[in-house]
């Protein structure tokens, strides 16, 4: 089996949830069936124990259905501490080095086959033109220019290769669903960046950006499914959370509630999701952590 495919296995492992937006607490999933069952009166201890052991299997399918637990986790063990801040990810015994020391462009590519040649693991950063995606990689590496940004939609337009600790790759790719480009910005996203995804060989994961403070877009939808259809492992990265100024009527939180909704009803599993904000660094070291388990766990 190819490696990626058993990524992709180990990243879709859960089945369907339910949708949670926010950092998900443990305790407060057992204050909630323990209040419930708290209305029952006359509890005996025969009741009590199964009380206990319903709170007990509530949590396991709890961690089961909602969090992404990673390889060597054992889901009945999952704690709340072991759970990333704003995401749904617990981190394992792969979780290791994850800051960056050293990071340096390495080639624009404009075909798949002309991507750097070595078997360097990779993460490729997709997702809506505008959505974030140069920010987030600046963000990444703590370099303010690495990669070029804009505020307008079609900056990046080439396959960008960027090696990190002379070890993994960040990719930056073109983003999707520009229709107002100049001609020459924009691209055939179908043949050019769907040819890379289904032949790079050492792609880890996708890390799909989904911009919090605009309501769920069907193109970030499509994209998702075609990543699930085709086995490409991906991450759900919620950009621009610091925007808390109320964009057609929505906040980011609720933005990220409705997205998960309907993850839930077209997309059989639930993939590992973050909250992040390059203007405010919110969510990086919890995602360089999560992107170094999955790492470690390609590499062995
Ligand atoms: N408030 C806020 N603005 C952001 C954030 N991330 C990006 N932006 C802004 O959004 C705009 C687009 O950012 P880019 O990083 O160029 O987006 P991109 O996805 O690389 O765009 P293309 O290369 O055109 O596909 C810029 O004006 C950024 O300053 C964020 O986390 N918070
Ligand atoms: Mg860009």
């Amino acid at each position: 089996m190819l490696l990626r495919n058993r990524l992709f296995l180990l990243l879709s492992a859960s089945p369907s949830p339910k949708p949670y937006p926010f950092a998900l607490s443990l305790k407060t999933q057992l204050v909630f069936s323990t209040r419930s069952q708290n209305r029952r009166p006359h509890a005996t201890s025969a009741s009590k124990t199964s009380k206990q052991s319903q709170t007990v299997s509530d949590t396991a399918r709890f961690v089961r259905t909602v969090l992404f637990v990673p390889p060597g986790v054992d889901p009945d063990e999952v704690t709340e501490d072991m759970i990333l801040p704003g995401s749904n990810i617990v981190v394992g015994p792969y979780a290791g080095h994850s800051q960056i020391k050293e990071v340096e462009f390495v080639k624009s590519s404009g075909r798949a086959k002309d991507c750097p040649k070595d078997d360097r693991p990779e993460f490729a950063i997709l997702g809506r033109s505008n959505v974030g995606k140069s920010s987030l990689i600046n963000a990444l590496v703590r370099k303010k220019e690495l990669a070029l940004t804009s505020k307008k939609p079609g900056k990046t337009q080439l396959i960008n290769h960027f090696l990190v600790n002379k070890s993994w790759y960040i990719v930056d790719l073109p983003g999707y669903g520009f229709a107002k480009a100049p001609d020459v910005a924009r691209m055939d996203w179908s043949s050019f960046t769907k040819g890379y995804f289904l032949n790079r060989e050492s792609l880890v994961s996708v890390l799909l950006l989904i911009d919090a403070s605009v309501p769920p877009q069907k193109m970030d939808l499509d994209c998702a499914n075609w990543l699930g259809r085709n086995n490409i492992p991906l991450t759900f990265v919620f950009t621009k959370c610091d925007k808390m100024k109320v964009a057609k009527g929505r906040r980011p939180d609720e933005n990220i509630k409705s997205f998960q909704q309907l993850i839930r009803e077209n997309y059989p599993h639930h993939p590992p999701w973050i909250m992040t904000s390059s203007v405010t660094g919110l969510g990086r070291d919890e995602l360089l952590l999560h992107m170094s388990q999955l790492r470690n766990y390609w590499d062995q």
